[in-house]
């Protein structure tokens, strides 16, 4: 299949194969992406990355049949001046760089608004000066709280999804105050969708922007002490997953009350693919990528991974399998939550990118 022959775009033309550079291909979602483009498509990959040991398996050279599609450049694109020239060999760039834990946003400020913004600006600037077409990947943190949230508890308009879906081209972006600094990568996030969106409008930038909703699967953060920093905090399947091979009770922060809605990564990459070889459907766009019909409390997701591990393991669930703690002794000063994540798909579907 990886010659991709005879594939056709949602219009019925045939896909010209293309070379995309990938910033953070050797990441979560830049490995799963980099996986689909080799064993489905024909288009050459620049894969650009600091690490790569999440796409080693793409790369060993005579063990694969896409041996010379793929190309990793070892590189930090803080300080390379080979980033502009690469960009100009692709026909398409993916940004994917990024700090995208929440244990850092408050703890290392500075370093999430560089990572999210200042380093992601001359990715647009040299995407826009040469003509070159974008996606970026934001996040679904862009939102910030839902406007149903600072409604008292029991109000009935809580019900309303007018007052918690969260929709592209309308919902507002709400975030904390300044000392919440958890908010510092949602509003670098934010400022740098507003400068593609800008670019866009008054240079004529061809782009698409992604907004993943809670992609999870495999090689997705780290085990503590395992694959990563002892001390590391990574997102809640991680922490979760940490706990039950430690058998400690799962932390649950401020009351594991916050709401998410998670989509298996092989499933949005499938939405990224159409971005990709549909660019007159996706060009101009910013699009959710999740699944709202698969929402839990992060307690409701305790209890499941709870259940699924006992199951798996064999092993029975400990005494108390959750405890309660407060933000500020999990994640420190200056932490916020977004408390519901529920996607509006309209605009996907509307561009049938389904
Ligand atoms: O994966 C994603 O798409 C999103 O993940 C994170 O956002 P968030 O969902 O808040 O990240 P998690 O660390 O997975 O936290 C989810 C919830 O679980 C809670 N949590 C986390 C860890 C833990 O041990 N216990 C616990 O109760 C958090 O307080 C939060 O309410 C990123 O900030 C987003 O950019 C990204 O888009």
């Amino acid at each position: 299949m990886a010659s991709g022959a005879n594939r056709v775009d949602l219009d019925g033309r045939p896909i010209k194969p293309m070379t995309i550079c990938m910033i953070g291909a050797g990441g979560f979602i830049g490995s799963h992406l980099c996986e689909k483009l080799m064993t489905e498509t024909p288009h050459k990959v620049l894969a650009l990355d600091v690490y790569n040991d999440k796409i080693k398996h793409l790369l060993e050279p005579d063990s694969v049949e896409w041996s010379g599609r793929i190309q990793f450049h070892r590189i930090n694109i803080k300080h390379d001046s080979r980033l502009e020239g690469l960009i100009k060999m692709a026909d398409l760039t993916i940004n994917l760089a990024a700090i995208c834990t929440p244990a850092d946003y408050n703890t290392r400020p500075l370093d999430t608004i560089y990572s999210n913004f200042i380093d992601a600006l001359p990715v647009v600037k040299y995407c826009s000066e040469n003509n070159k077409r974008l996606i970026h990947f934001s996040t679904c943190e862009v939102y910030g709280k839902t406007i149903g949230s600072f409604l008292p508890k029991d109000h009935p308009l809580r019900d309303d999804p007018s007052f918690y879906v969260l929709k592209e081209d309308i919902s507002p972006c709400i975030f904390g105050s300044i000392e919440k600094q958890r908010w510092s990568y949602a509003c670098a996030k934010q400022l740098i969708e507003r400068l593609v969106y800008a670019e866009g409008a008054e240079n004529g930038l061809e782009f698409t922007i992604v907004r993943p909703f809670n992609w999870i699967g495999p090689r997705m953060d780290f085990i503590p002490g395992i694959d990563g920093p002892s001390e590391g905090v990574p997102r809640v399947l991680a922490c979760f997953s940490n706990n039950l091979l430690r058998r400690e009770p799962l932390k649950l922060v401020d009351g594991g009350e916050s709401q998410r809605t998670f989509i298996y990564i092989k499933d949005a990459i499938e939405a990224v693919l159409l971005m990709i070889e549909n660019p007159e459907r996706a060009n101009g766009h910013i699009f959710n990528v999740g699944n709202p019909n698969n929402e839990v409390t992060v307690r409701q997701l305790a209890e499941m991974m709870t259940e699924v591990y006992a199951k798996v393991s064999g092993e029975g669930a400990i005494e108390s399998p959750t405890v309660d703690v407060s933000s500020k002794e999990f994640y420190g000063e200056g932490y916020d939550d977004s408390d519901k994540r529920i996607p509006d798909m309209t605009i996907r579907n509307e561009d049938s990118l389904i």
